[in-house]
Protein backbone atom coordinates (compact mmCIF):
# COMPACT_ATOMS: atom_id res chain seq x y z
CA UNK A 1 0.00 0.00 0.00
CA UNK A 2 1.70 3.46 -0.81
CA UNK A 3 1.86 6.45 1.73
CA UNK A 4 -1.01 7.56 2.86
CA UNK A 5 -1.36 11.42 3.76
CA UNK A 6 -3.81 12.76 6.20
CA UNK A 7 -6.94 15.30 4.97
CA UNK A 8 -9.86 16.64 6.99
CA UNK A 9 -12.82 18.86 5.54
CA UNK A 10 -14.48 21.56 7.08
CA UNK A 11 -16.30 25.05 6.26
CA UNK A 12 -17.42 28.22 7.13
CA UNK A 13 -21.07 28.79 6.19
CA UNK A 14 -20.53 26.20 3.74
CA UNK A 15 -17.54 27.86 1.69
CA UNK A 16 -16.13 24.05 1.94
CA UNK A 17 -12.05 23.02 2.39
CA UNK A 18 -10.02 20.31 1.65
CA UNK A 19 -7.34 20.51 5.09
CA UNK A 20 -3.76 19.61 4.54
CA UNK A 21 -2.00 18.78 7.38
CA UNK A 22 1.73 19.31 6.44
CA UNK A 23 3.99 21.22 9.64
CA UNK A 24 7.34 20.70 7.28
CA UNK A 25 5.75 22.12 3.69
CA UNK A 26 7.45 18.12 3.18
CA UNK A 27 4.02 17.91 -0.19
CA UNK A 28 4.58 19.30 -3.44
CA UNK A 29 0.87 20.73 -4.05
CA UNK A 30 0.44 21.24 -7.59
CA UNK A 31 -2.04 23.33 -9.34
CA UNK A 32 -3.01 19.88 -10.70
CA UNK A 33 -3.23 18.08 -7.52
CA UNK A 34 -5.02 21.10 -5.44
CA UNK A 35 -7.41 20.57 -8.58
CA UNK A 36 -7.66 16.95 -8.20
CA UNK A 37 -8.83 17.40 -4.02
CA UNK A 38 -10.74 19.84 -4.67
CA UNK A 39 -12.97 17.77 -7.55
CA UNK A 40 -16.31 16.87 -6.31
CA UNK A 41 -16.82 13.63 -7.95
CA UNK A 42 -13.37 11.99 -8.46
CA UNK A 43 -11.97 13.89 -5.19
CA UNK A 44 -12.24 14.91 -2.24
CA UNK A 45 -14.33 18.02 -2.91
CA UNK A 46 -13.99 21.72 -1.89
CA UNK A 47 -13.90 25.19 -3.52
CA UNK A 48 -10.10 25.32 -2.15
CA UNK A 49 -7.66 23.70 0.28
CA UNK A 50 -5.94 24.48 3.39
CA UNK A 51 -2.41 23.89 3.08
CA UNK A 52 -1.62 23.79 7.18
CA UNK A 53 3.00 24.77 7.17
CA UNK A 54 4.27 26.23 10.41
CA UNK A 55 5.26 29.52 8.58
CA UNK A 56 9.53 28.92 9.25
CA UNK A 57 8.67 25.88 6.60
CA UNK A 58 7.35 28.10 3.80
CA UNK A 59 8.88 31.02 1.91
CA UNK A 60 6.19 33.20 1.82
CA UNK A 61 5.78 33.06 5.56
CA UNK A 62 8.96 33.11 7.05
CA UNK A 63 9.26 36.21 7.78
CA UNK A 64 5.86 36.22 9.71
CA UNK A 65 6.71 33.07 11.70
CA UNK A 66 8.30 35.47 14.73
CA UNK A 67 4.54 36.42 15.41
CA UNK A 68 2.43 33.26 13.86
CA UNK A 69 3.39 29.91 13.97
CA UNK A 70 1.64 28.72 11.29
CA UNK A 71 0.68 29.39 7.42
CA UNK A 72 -2.43 29.36 6.06
CA UNK A 73 -1.01 28.10 2.56
CA UNK A 74 -4.80 28.58 0.44
CA UNK A 75 -5.49 27.32 -3.16
CA UNK A 76 -8.95 28.03 -4.84
CA UNK A 77 -10.17 24.96 -6.09
CA UNK A 78 -8.81 25.34 -9.86
CA UNK A 79 -5.36 24.99 -8.33
CA UNK A 80 -4.65 28.76 -8.47
CA UNK A 81 -3.05 30.86 -5.33
CA UNK A 82 -5.10 33.52 -3.58
CA UNK A 83 -3.94 36.32 -1.14
CA UNK A 84 -6.56 35.48 1.19
CA UNK A 85 -9.42 33.39 2.24
CA UNK A 86 -11.66 35.04 5.15
CA UNK A 87 -13.95 31.43 5.59
CA UNK A 88 -10.75 29.77 5.37
CA UNK A 89 -8.85 31.24 7.93
CA UNK A 90 -12.08 30.65 10.49
CA UNK A 91 -11.83 27.12 9.36
CA UNK A 92 -7.83 27.03 10.23
CA UNK A 93 -8.49 28.23 13.16
CA UNK A 94 -10.73 25.21 14.01
CA UNK A 95 -8.63 22.75 12.42
CA UNK A 96 -5.65 24.09 14.73
CA UNK A 97 -8.08 23.89 17.93
CA UNK A 98 -9.10 20.22 17.05
CA UNK A 99 -5.52 19.30 16.69
CA UNK A 100 -4.59 20.64 19.73
CA UNK A 101 -2.27 23.19 18.15
CA UNK A 102 -4.71 26.01 19.72
CA UNK A 103 -7.00 26.80 22.45
CA UNK A 104 -10.18 29.31 23.41
CA UNK A 105 -8.95 32.82 23.05
CA UNK A 106 -6.74 34.34 20.69
CA UNK A 107 -4.31 33.52 17.78
CA UNK A 108 -2.39 34.53 14.95
CA UNK A 109 -2.70 33.02 11.64
CA UNK A 110 -0.17 33.89 9.00
CA UNK A 111 -1.43 34.31 4.90
CA UNK A 112 -0.49 35.88 1.70
CA UNK A 113 -2.16 38.92 2.80
CA UNK A 114 -0.27 39.45 6.18
CA UNK A 115 -0.52 38.14 9.88
CA UNK A 116 -4.35 37.84 11.04
CA UNK A 117 -5.84 37.97 14.49
CA UNK A 118 -8.28 34.94 15.52
CA UNK A 119 -10.38 34.71 18.29
CA UNK A 120 -12.13 31.41 19.17
CA UNK A 121 -15.10 32.29 21.72
CA UNK A 122 -16.69 29.64 24.00
CA UNK A 123 -20.07 29.35 22.14
CA UNK A 124 -17.34 28.59 18.79
CA UNK A 125 -18.02 31.18 17.13
CA UNK A 126 -14.49 32.74 15.62
CA UNK A 127 -13.89 36.37 14.86
CA UNK A 128 -11.28 36.97 12.21
CA UNK A 129 -9.62 40.44 11.96
CA UNK A 130 -9.51 41.25 8.42
CA UNK A 131 -7.21 44.17 8.09
CA UNK A 132 -8.62 47.18 6.14
CA UNK A 133 -10.31 47.24 2.91
CA UNK A 134 -8.81 49.46 0.11
CA UNK A 135 -11.21 51.34 -2.56
CA UNK A 136 -9.62 51.98 -5.74
CA UNK A 137 -11.35 54.98 -7.15
CA UNK A 138 -13.89 54.57 -10.15
CA UNK A 139 -16.67 52.16 -9.92
CA UNK A 140 -16.45 49.01 -12.86
CA UNK A 141 -19.24 47.39 -14.74
CA UNK A 142 -20.11 43.78 -14.09
CA UNK A 143 -22.08 42.21 -17.03
CA UNK A 144 -24.75 39.28 -16.69
CA UNK A 145 -26.55 38.58 -19.86
CA UNK A 146 -28.77 41.83 -20.76
CA UNK A 147 -28.56 43.28 -17.40
CA UNK A 148 -25.21 45.39 -16.75
CA UNK A 149 -24.96 47.62 -13.22
CA UNK A 150 -21.80 49.77 -11.87
CA UNK A 151 -19.73 47.85 -9.00
CA UNK A 152 -17.69 49.35 -6.11
CA UNK A 153 -13.96 47.89 -6.43
CA UNK A 154 -13.01 46.76 -2.84
CA UNK A 155 -9.86 45.34 -2.19
CA UNK A 156 -9.45 42.95 0.99
CA UNK A 157 -6.03 41.31 -0.15
CA UNK A 158 -7.83 39.98 -2.62
CA UNK A 159 -9.98 41.53 -5.63
CA UNK A 160 -13.88 41.96 -5.37
CA UNK A 161 -16.55 43.82 -7.69
CA UNK A 162 -19.13 44.37 -5.61
CA UNK A 163 -22.84 45.34 -7.41
CA UNK A 164 -25.99 46.28 -5.77
CA UNK A 165 -29.11 44.53 -7.50
CA UNK A 166 -32.90 44.01 -7.28
CA UNK A 167 -33.00 40.95 -7.06
CA UNK A 168 -30.63 38.27 -6.65
CA UNK A 169 -32.13 35.96 -9.13
CA UNK A 170 -31.01 38.76 -11.85
CA UNK A 171 -27.53 37.00 -11.33
CA UNK A 172 -28.39 34.12 -13.26
CA UNK A 173 -26.62 31.03 -12.74
CA UNK A 174 -23.21 32.12 -12.29
CA UNK A 175 -21.84 28.85 -13.97
CA UNK A 176 -19.30 31.61 -15.75
CA UNK A 177 -17.15 34.32 -14.17
CA UNK A 178 -19.49 37.54 -15.33
CA UNK A 179 -17.36 39.70 -17.50
CA UNK A 180 -16.47 42.92 -15.49
CA UNK A 181 -15.25 45.89 -17.09
CA UNK A 182 -12.88 47.57 -17.69
CA UNK A 183 -11.05 44.40 -17.64
CA UNK A 184 -7.45 45.64 -17.17
CA UNK A 185 -8.85 46.77 -13.51
CA UNK A 186 -8.83 43.41 -12.59
CA UNK A 187 -5.51 42.06 -14.18
CA UNK A 188 -5.52 38.63 -12.53
CA UNK A 189 -9.09 37.80 -11.99
CA UNK A 190 -11.88 39.23 -9.30
CA UNK A 191 -14.34 37.87 -7.37
CA UNK A 192 -17.83 39.50 -8.16
CA UNK A 193 -20.68 39.84 -5.36
CA UNK A 194 -24.42 40.62 -6.02
CA UNK A 195 -26.04 41.97 -3.46
CA UNK A 196 -29.57 42.73 -2.03
CA UNK A 197 -30.96 44.50 1.00
CA UNK A 198 -32.78 42.64 3.84
CA UNK A 199 -33.29 45.40 6.03
CA UNK A 200 -31.49 48.21 7.99
CA UNK A 201 -27.24 47.03 8.26
CA UNK A 202 -28.69 43.50 6.61
CA UNK A 203 -28.26 42.54 3.07
CA UNK A 204 -27.67 39.16 1.58
CA UNK A 205 -25.50 38.23 -1.64
CA UNK A 206 -24.39 35.70 -3.87
CA UNK A 207 -20.66 35.28 -5.54
CA UNK A 208 -18.69 33.86 -8.15
CA UNK A 209 -15.31 33.30 -6.31
CA UNK A 210 -12.02 33.60 -8.93
CA UNK A 211 -10.92 29.96 -9.02
CA UNK A 212 -13.60 28.35 -7.42
CA UNK A 213 -16.88 29.40 -9.35
CA UNK A 214 -20.12 30.27 -7.48
CA UNK A 215 -19.25 29.52 -3.57
CA UNK A 216 -22.09 29.53 -0.83
CA UNK A 217 -20.29 32.10 1.10
CA UNK A 218 -17.29 34.01 0.61
CA UNK A 219 -15.75 36.02 3.72
CA UNK A 220 -13.51 38.27 1.61
CA UNK A 221 -16.27 39.18 -0.36
CA UNK A 222 -18.56 39.74 2.77
CA UNK A 223 -16.19 42.15 4.22
CA UNK A 224 -16.45 43.58 0.42
CA UNK A 225 -20.01 43.67 0.76
CA UNK A 226 -20.27 45.49 4.05
CA UNK A 227 -17.95 48.47 3.51
CA UNK A 228 -19.48 49.29 -0.19
CA UNK A 229 -22.96 49.03 1.61
CA UNK A 230 -21.59 51.14 4.55
CA UNK A 231 -19.91 53.83 1.97
CA UNK A 232 -23.43 53.68 -0.20
CA UNK A 233 -25.67 54.32 3.28
CA UNK A 234 -23.61 57.22 4.23
CA UNK A 235 -22.58 55.27 7.18
CA UNK A 236 -18.77 55.04 6.74
CA UNK A 237 -17.10 54.46 10.48
CA UNK A 238 -13.96 57.10 9.40
CA UNK A 239 -16.34 59.98 8.16
CA UNK A 240 -19.21 58.87 11.29
CA UNK A 241 -16.81 58.18 14.07
CA UNK A 242 -18.82 55.39 15.29
CA UNK A 243 -18.24 51.61 14.00
CA UNK A 244 -20.81 49.88 11.30
CA UNK A 245 -21.65 46.71 11.96
CA UNK A 246 -23.59 44.92 8.91
CA UNK A 247 -25.46 41.26 8.94
CA UNK A 248 -24.58 39.73 5.38
CA UNK A 249 -26.61 36.40 4.12
CA UNK A 250 -25.06 34.30 2.34
CA UNK A 251 -26.42 31.43 0.62
CA UNK A 252 -24.79 28.84 3.31
CA UNK A 253 -24.99 30.72 6.46
CA UNK A 254 -24.81 34.21 7.92
CA UNK A 255 -21.29 35.97 8.98
CA UNK A 256 -21.47 39.60 10.85
CA UNK A 257 -18.74 41.82 9.79
CA UNK A 258 -17.64 45.14 11.82
CA UNK A 259 -16.16 47.94 10.57
CA UNK A 260 -14.29 50.25 12.91
CA UNK A 261 -13.27 54.28 12.57
CA UNK A 262 -10.18 53.13 12.26
CA UNK A 263 -10.60 50.81 9.43
CA UNK A 264 -9.98 47.63 10.97
CA UNK A 265 -12.92 45.13 9.94
CA UNK A 266 -13.76 42.29 11.86
CA UNK A 267 -16.07 39.30 10.76
CA UNK A 268 -17.55 36.88 12.60
CA UNK A 269 -18.91 33.24 12.00
CA UNK A 270 -18.99 29.58 12.19
CA UNK A 271 -16.45 27.03 11.37
CA UNK A 272 -17.12 23.15 11.77
CA UNK A 273 -14.47 20.09 10.83
CA UNK A 274 -16.79 17.61 9.59
CA UNK A 275 -14.48 14.65 8.66
CA UNK A 276 -11.00 13.88 8.33
CA UNK A 277 -8.97 10.58 6.42
CA UNK A 278 -6.68 10.28 4.40
CA UNK A 279 -5.25 10.15 0.47
CA UNK A 280 -3.21 7.53 -1.59
CA UNK A 281 -0.39 9.71 -2.09
CA UNK A 282 0.26 7.76 -5.47
CA UNK A 283 -3.39 8.80 -6.34
CA UNK A 284 -2.40 12.56 -5.64
CA UNK A 285 1.12 11.97 -7.31
CA UNK A 286 -1.15 11.38 -10.89
CA UNK A 287 -4.05 12.16 -10.50
CA UNK A 288 -5.53 14.91 -13.49
CA UNK A 289 -1.58 14.42 -14.84
N1 LIG B 1 -11.56 32.94 -4.49
C1 LIG B 1 -10.88 33.97 -3.71
C2 LIG B 1 -10.16 33.35 -2.50
C3 LIG B 1 -11.13 32.72 -1.51
C4 LIG B 1 -12.05 33.74 -0.94
C5 LIG B 1 -13.24 33.21 -0.16
N2 LIG B 1 -13.44 31.80 -0.17
C6 LIG B 1 -13.24 33.76 1.25
O1 LIG B 1 -13.82 33.14 2.15
O2 LIG B 1 -12.71 34.90 1.43
C7 LIG B 1 -9.85 34.69 -4.59
O3 LIG B 1 -9.36 34.08 -5.56
O4 LIG B 1 -9.50 35.84 -4.24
Amino acid sequence: MSTRIAFLKGHGTENDFVIVPDPENALDLSPAAVAALCDRRAGIGGDGVLHVVRSAAHPEAQGMAAEAEWFMDYRNGDGSVAEMCGNGVRVFARYLQHAGHAAEGDLAIATRAGVKTVHIAKDGDITVGMGRARLPEGDVTVTVGEHSWPARNVNMGNPHAVAFVADLAHAGDLYTAPPVSPAATYPDGVNVEFVVDRGPRHVAMRVHERGSGETRSCGTGACAVAVATARRDGTDPAVTGTPATYTVDVPGGRLVITERPDGEIEMTGPAVIVAEGEIDAEWLAHAFG
